[in-house]
């Protein structure tokens, strides 16, 4: 933990202490430990038996409060260092080239209206943020409109409490509907359209059941002839009857549906007389009782995004053969005709995200509920603390192509992590706080400290903390007995404390008899020492600003990569350590200034001081990972969630 040291941390030089020796903080990739400068040389001469050559800087130490004021200054005043990863790539790069470039040059029309159509019958996940970012996206660069459909069809799945959900998130992704509208606005053309269509000649009601409609198109493996019921040559007159009678009542669900007369001899089983209308015993949220049938995807679909005007409709790959049914039905019956094009779904490997496994997550209280932060659900990552602006981000980078996309979590986390380090500020927090008192610090005590946020970004700003002579640092960061290869606080041994005046000698400590764990460690400014080998951070006593609060450590939920196919079920799969509680971390008083200036970064869907949920209230926690407080959290009681770890995968102890 204390050891997940970051790039990042030692990239930033936040972790600048006021005096010139440690504005040359560098982390050690292969140990992890930000050390000074000199010491990193050390250590990559000697492994890689090359010197390396770095610019030697000679800031002295300052010694009095003041000069620790004006080395702060200065700097927060130093050039921030330009990084290829600081630049975001083009958020429009997905729209400019390749596949949805391909698809608006097949019909480059003005406006552009498309729609995102998600099913009410669960909770969005990491997927449907693809779908979120292709379908309002492509509206928007295209400067057109996207409707968020509810394609609302099914009563037997459907809740009202995803239709709340599922707008949030569109929202939060940073997108404004064109209108929000329900499939079911349309049961009454639907139903004129369906008569329309029988009138044609080209639907007919049916009551043959499962077993006989799978002979009628080819039998097991589709070996035998496929071949039409007798229901199929039924007159018009007939069929209106029947369908009425449908409407009306005189059938119970699954005896009797209208069929469309399709091409049942045709290569594309979307063509093989598919369901329009089935009779469904169940009130709709919307339409209440006024329904005993409803229309099909197949049925409703296609006809939707023709009222809609929809132009360019984008779903994914599995909708592919379906196309043609889409492109049947609406050339019978309607004018406008809106173009359907597929693309690749999203997925993760290392989770689960098919409702029904989330619900017995859930139910079975592995996971905190939908939004535990361990879950892939749009709701849970939110919860997390993962910016919006990284989720588009990733889908970006991904592009868009007619291939699925099978990411791995750390995939997904890099580009959070990246994301991170250039929008977020940096505060020092402990997890598990160990006092340590500084016997010769009376005259630094209660001295106020001006720290940046960010030294790379000096628009971040900059707060005060107060130094004191009893500082909280990591209990991983002290070692009861030295060692050659340990650089941080051990008896006898110096380590730099990051921003404060001088390093630190430990002289010695105490433990708790019961438990043996060290209670208290005493140490002394080392005014000698101008270079330490390394720095750590540590948390003011409480007095000075400092807060209590709880922590919580995300790691993946399940072991494997593929838990759904894991011995013994994805239950049996579940990493034991995947949620560690530090129930008595301490924060730096900067806490309370990120968290009135959130949203950490401003982004469209959490515009606004203040607008972000608790969420928002992102920092990176110097040596330790990126943090976001938990909807948990009350005024008094401060819950941290693990975004992501600062380095990929490589903590070690
Ligand atoms: N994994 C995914 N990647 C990209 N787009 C997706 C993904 N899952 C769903 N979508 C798209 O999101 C839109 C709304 O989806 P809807 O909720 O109806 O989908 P679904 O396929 O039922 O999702 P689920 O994965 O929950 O079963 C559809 O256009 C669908 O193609
Ligand atoms: N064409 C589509 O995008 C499909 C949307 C539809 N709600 C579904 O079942 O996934």
């Amino acid at each position: 933990m204390a050891d997940a040291v970051t790039e990042a941390a030692a990239k930033l030089q936040l972790s600048e202490p006021a005096g010139e020796n440690v504005t040359k903080l560098q982390l050690d990739e292969e140990t992890g430990e930000i050390v000074s400068k000199g010491e990193l040389k050390k250590r990559l001469a000697k492994r890689a038996k090359k010197a390396m050559k770095e610019k030697n800087k000679d800031d002295k130490v300052a010694g009095t409060p003041s000069d620790l004021l004006k080395a702060q200054a200065s700097a927060t005043a130093k050039k921030p260092k330009e990084k290829a990863e600081d630049t975001p790539m083009d958020p429009d790069a997905m729209f400019k080239q390749g596949f949805l470039n391909d698809v608006y040059n097949e019909r480059p029309v003005n406006p552009v209206t498309t729609r995102f159509p998600p099913e009410p019958n669960g909770f969005l996940h990491i997927g449907h943020a693809k779908a979120i970012a292709v379908n309002f996206g492509f509206a928007k660069y295209h400067g057109g409109n996207c409707y968020l459909r509810f394609d609302d069809t099914n009563p037997e799945a459907e809740e009202e409490i995803y239709f709340t959900a599922i707008e949030e998130m569109v929202c939060w992704l940073g997108f404004s509907p064109y209108k929000i509208t329900y499939s079911s606005d349309n049961f009454q053309k639907l139903y004129d359209t369906a008569e329309k269509l029988i009138n044609l000649g080209k639907a007919y009601v049916c009551h043959c059941g499962d077993d006989e409609i799978k002979l009628q198109r080819g039998g097991e493996k589709g070996s035998q002839p496929r071949f039409r019921c007798t229901h199929a040559d039924r007159t018009v007159e007939e069929n209106l009857a029947e369908f009425r009678g449908m409407r009306d009542g005189k059938y119970k669900p699954r005896e009797a549906f209208l069929r469309m007369k399709q091409d049942i001899t045709d290569g594309n089983p979307q063509m093989w007389d598919l369901a329009a209308y089935r009779v469904l015993d169940k009130p709709h949220h919307r339409t209440g009782s006024d329904w005993r049938i409803y229309p099909t995807y197949d049925f409703t679909h296609c006809l939707c995004d023709s009222f809609e005007g929809i132009t360019h409709s984008l779903c994914t790959t599995e909708f592919f053969l379906s196309r043609v049914s889409y492109e049947w039905l609406n050339k019978q019956v309607v004018e406008y005709q809106p173009m359907q094009r597929e693309y690749g779904r999203l997925s993760m490997t290392g989770t689960v995200l098919s409702k029904r496994k989330l619900k017995e997550l859930v139910d079975k209280k592995f996971v905190r509920g939908w939004d535990d932060p361990r879950l892939y659900t749009l709701i849970a990552v939110k919860r997390r603390g993962v910016p919006p602006g990284a989720i588009l981000e990733f889908v970006n980078e991904l592009g868009v192509t007619t291939s699925n996309s099978l990411i791995q979590i750390s995939r997904f986390e890099q580009t959070i992590r990246r994301y991170l380090e250039r929008t977020v500020p940096r505060l020092m927090m402990v997890l598990d706080p160990v006092p340590v008192v500084i016997e010769d610090a009376d005259e630094f005590d209660g001295t106020s400290l001006t720290v940046p946020f960010s030294p790379r970004n000096p628009a971040m700003g900059e707060h005060t903390i107060k130094f004191t002579k009893t500082v909280y640092i990591d209990r991983s960061d002290f070692r009861e007995v030295d060692s050659k290869d340990y650089f941080r606080l051990a008896p006898g041994k110096t380590v730099g404390l990051l921003q404060a005046p001088f390093p630190i000698k430990a002289t010695s400590f105490t433990t708790d008899e019961a438990t043996g764990k060290v209670t208290e460690i005493r140490a002394v400014f080392d005014r000698e020492t101008k270079k330490p080998k390394t720095y750590i951070q540590w948390v003011a006593a409480e007095g000075a600003g400092s807060r209590k609060c709880e922590v919580r450590i995300y790691n993946p939920l399940f072991l494997s990569e593929n838990p759904a196919s894991a011995e013994g079920g994805y239950l049996n799969d579940i990493n034991p350590e995947s949620e560690i509680v530090y129930p008595n971390a301490m924060i730096e008083s900067g806490f309370d200034e990120v968290k009135r200036r959130a949203p950490w970064p401003e982004a469209a869907g959490e515009d606004g001081l203040g607008k972000g949920g608790p969420e928002s209230v992102r920092f990176q926690a110097m040596r330790v990972a990126y943090f976001a407080l938990d909807s948990d959290s009350t005024d008094d009681k401060i819950i941290l969630n693990r975004i992501v770890s600062l380095k990929e995968d490589k903590e070690k102890n």
